[in-house]
């Protein structure tokens, strides 16, 4: 059906809190239970079968408890890549041939499933995979999930209806959205459930179809998104989940002439290494493949003299180490002027000090584990560092523990030079690195802090002084594709603040907004004419 339609006004899916008591709190705590009491297979699905591979065992581990085992995958050999690149050409032309409002129909629906029945069991497995805390799960696995789904229907219907303004007399011009011709090649992190969820299924709106290969530490969480979107009718063969670390999958995905696009997010090294192997391909494909990639960050908060300590100071700690760190905008580097740093110091110690850890089905902890015994590594390299290093005081944390779970102790550092390594490196876990600078040196901090780190995602300035906020707002202009104003420069919003970043940190493409939908289209324009001209001649030729 053709009709013109008008989607559903989106909102934003309400935060449940979890609270003692609440009935959320007692559907999640036995989806816990149950997710949390067996160890299940997790299986490629290829044109909508479940496959189960032949390639290395690769398990999912609870993170905080890490010798329970959630699930075993198969590593992707080149045959199952070959089969799932099949899949999803075999399944591109009925797809976009398939009208919008159908293929809107299947993610709103996907998005109420969500809202409802699924919401309890993707949150479990997004705490027990990834070790969120309630709350952290329900912004990402639950409402953040749902938003992008209802709100790209939105944007979606949006860019449909956008057709030339302009029409000469006795013509009549249109535009044609299509969809990319070939197939998109979905690679998604670790740390979010709702962008495992997002990266296949926005090209797969517009039309396409995808390859997904999710981050095996992340593959119980999407296992169960994949369940969830077959339930809402997602056709087989239109998203083609493939299990492991990828290399087999790049191998066959990235020389195949059909790849039409990246829908990437991860780290800056992966997506520098893809889009170089793209770059080598080029002369082999049929068209030039979309590169969508959102990376890494070093996010700053830079306080100003005049800033209020209580919002500096919590906005440095739930910037920090809500997640462990592990949000690609996580608060990893801050400014401080002398005159708060003695204000706040001891707070903030002493609270960073008291943040409860320890296995996320216990709600009362505010932080769980790092993802895995890699991570875990890298931090406790950095921590072995600081401790090492003249010039750097650890003034809370600075300890990890691997015993029962990768556990690393949310960190302080305070560091003399703004040049030190850790103000460029991104960890992506809970150490964040103080410069303390004296007052009149404002100017000075800003300049340095602007570009010292090769990215641009996102970052705060947290000032009471209107002049300082205007001035930090354009001088800042290109260190942040996020940039908050007294908050913390992390927890953005779908449809409210549209995420992502430039310089290292990604194409900022923006994911959940209409342009990133447009990435995935490939506009036709088509001229009718309905009184063609019948003779070659011009009037002035007489
Ligand atoms: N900017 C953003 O919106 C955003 C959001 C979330 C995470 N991140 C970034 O992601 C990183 C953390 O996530 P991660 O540890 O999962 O990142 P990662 O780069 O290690 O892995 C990302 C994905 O790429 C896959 N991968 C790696 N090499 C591959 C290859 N050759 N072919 C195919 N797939 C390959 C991984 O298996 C995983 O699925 C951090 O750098 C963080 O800042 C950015
Ligand atoms: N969009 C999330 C971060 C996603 C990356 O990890 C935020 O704004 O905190």
């Amino acid at each position: 059906m053709d009709a013109v339609t008008q989607v559903p006004v989106p909102v934003n899916e309400t935060v449940l809190d979890y609270a003692p008591g609440s009935p959320e709190r007692a559907k999640l705590e036995l989806a816990l239970a149950e997710l949390g009491s067996t160890s299940i297979d997790l299986p490629h699905t290829i044109a909508g079968q479940r496959v189960a591979g032949t390639g290395r065992k690769i398990e999912v581990r609870q993170p905080h408890a890490r010798r329970k085992v959630l699930g075993t995958m198969r590593n992707a050999t080149i045959g199952d890549a070959q089969s799932a690149v099949e899949a999803a050409k075999a399944a591109a032309p009925g797809w976009r041939e398939l009208s919008f409002d159908d293929r809107a129909a299947i993610l709103l629906k996907a998005a109420e499933l969500l809202s409802g029945p699924w919401r309890a069991h993707l949150n479990a497995a997004t705490m027990l995979g990834q070790s969120k805390t309630a709350v952290q799960a329900e912004i990402d696995a639950a409402c953040e999930l749902i938003d992008f789904w209802r709100i790209n229907v939105h944007f979606a219907r949006q860019i449909l209806e956008q057709q030339p303004p302009l029409n000469s007399k006795g013509i009549w011009n249109r535009t044609d959205h299509r969809p990319l011709e070939g197939f998109v090649y979905a690679i998604t992190p670790f740390n979010f459930t709702a962008i495992a969820g997002n990266l296949p299924t926005a090209p797969a709106l517009m039309g396409n179809t995808v390859v997904w290969k999710p981050s095996p530490t992340q593959q119980f969480a999407a296992h169960l998104t994949m369940a969830l979107l077959e339930e809402a009718g997602m056709p087989p063969g239109v998203i083609n989940m493939v299990t492991g670390d990828g290399l087999n999958v790049s191998k066959v995905a990235l020389a195949d002439p059909d790849l039409a696009g990246i829908h990437f997010t991860g780290s800056t090294p992966t997506f520098q290494h893809l889009w170089q192997e793209v770059g080598a391909n080029l002369p082999k494909y049929r068209s030039y493949p979309r590169l969508v990639g959102e990376t890494g960050g070093k996010d700053f908060i830079l306080a100003h003299p005049s800033a209020d300590p209580d919002v500096l100071r919590t906005a440095m700690i739930r910037g920090a180490f809500e997640f462990q760190g592990q949000k690609c905008s996580a608060a990893s580097r801050a400014y401080v002027p002398r005159s708060l740093w003695k204000k706040i110091k001891a707070d903030l110690v002493s609270i960073t000090e008291g943040l409860t850890q320890g296995d996320v089905t216990d709600l009362s902890n505010f932080m769980g584990a790092v993802i895995d015994d890699r991570a875990f590594g890298k931090h406790k390299d950095a921590i072995d560092r600081a401790h090492a290093k003249a010039g750097v005081d650890v003034v809370a944390g600075g300890t990890y523990d691997d015993s029962e779970g990768w556990f690393v102790r949310p960190t302080v550092l305070e560091i003399d030079d703004p040049t030190d390594e850790s103000f460029r490196t991104e960890y992506f876990g809970p150490i964040l690195s103080v410069h303390v600078y004296p007052d009149r040196q404002y100017d000075k901090v800003l300049d340095q802090m602007e570009s010292f780190a090769p990215f641009g995602l996102t970052g705060s300035i947290i000032a009471q002084d209107r002049m300082a906020i205007t001035d930090a707002t354009k001088r800042l202009r290109f260190a942040a594709g996020n940039f908050y104003v007294n908050d913390k420069p992390t927890g953005a919003v779908v449809g409210q603040q549209p995420f992502g970043g430039g310089r290292a940190s990604g194409t900022n493409d923006k994911a959940g907004a209409a342009q990133n939908l447009l990435r995935w289209t490939s506009a036709r324009s088509i001229k009718e004419t309905f009184d063609p001209p019948k003779s070659h001649a011009y009037p002035h030729m007489g």
